[in-house]
């Protein structure tokens, strides 16, 4: 089956300097990925590739098998295409319940008149309690985001993420700060939202990386060095002299 995304010899250079180096790799429809690797290694500017954020200087990205232009899209197109990026630290609505928030990330029209005027309507409201559902906050409803602990913060972004329906969901680091019960909830979340779209996560823990139970990509200095499942890739000796064993 095509792959939804594939990235084929890009290159990003930052005065001269190569952050990503004739990188290529394909990710799945329906596919959990965990990318991993030292600091500096390319995985921040590989979701800012992906997001429209930065423009590559060379290469092909393939999104649902049409070649994309390289030139750096609008952010809220790339989120239209699909492509929903958590970063580190949540960004909630801390003044609104957590209702609310689900509700904002749900409706449709976010035009400002369409937003004043919005009552959500019972296929919304069944969304919202759908979304609870699968970020296990369906007991914190009526708290306010800002009195939630920081795990539960991260998976309200998550579901926030999930109520604009997207095909891939890009996560930086979302076990940092976690505790070990918040990091086994928030691997359940990911493996779940994974059945039906495709989550790349990036982290540097390599106990949740394996509780992930997914192909992981290792990069280094830009370029994929080593694919498979961790196992595989942490057996690997080029991997180990670079990244497991500093
Ligand atoms: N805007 C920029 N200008 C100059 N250099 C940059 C810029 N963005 C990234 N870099 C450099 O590109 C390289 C790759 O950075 P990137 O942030 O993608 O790595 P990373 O794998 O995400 O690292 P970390 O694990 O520390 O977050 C680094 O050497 C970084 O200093």
């Amino acid at each position: 089956m095509n792959p939804l995304l594939e990235v084929s010899g890009v290159s990003v250079s930052f005065d001269g300097f190569k952050a990503i180096n004739n990188l290529s790799f394909r990710i799945g429809r329906t596919e959990l990925r965990a990318i991993i690797g030292p600091n500096g290694a390319g995985k921040t500017t590989f979701m800012d590739v992906v997001t429209g954020k930065t423009t590559p200087d060379t290469g092909r990205i393939t999104w649902d098998g049409k070649r994309r232009s390289i030139f750096a899209r609008s952010e809220a197109r790339i989120a239209r295409e699909g492509i929903g990026r958590k970063f580190q630290k949540p960004t909630v609505f801390e003044e609104q319940s957590v209702q609310d928030n689900l509700i904002m990330a749900v409706k449709a029209d976010h035009r400002p008149l369409a937003v004043l005027l919005y009552r959500p309507t019972p296929e919304h409201m069944a969304r919202v309690a759908q979304l609870a559902d699968e970020i296990g906050l369906t007991d914190a409803l009526h708290r306010m985001a800002g009195e939630l602990s920081h795990g539960q913060k991260q998976w309200l972004e998550i579901g926030m993420l999930l109520a604009q329906e997207p095909r891939l969901l890009l996560v930086d680091e979302p076990a940092a700060g976690m505790t070990p019960e918040e990091r086994e909830q928030t691997t359940a979340i990911l493996v779940a939202a994974a059945q039906t779209r495709a989550v790349v996560v990036v982290e540097h823990d390599m106990e949740f990386v394996r509780r992930l139970n997914c192909k992981v990509t290792v990069l280094h200095e830009g370029s994929v060095l080593a694919e498979g499942s961790l196992d595989h890739v942490t057996a690997d000796q080029t991997v180990i002299d670079v990244y497991l064993g500093r």
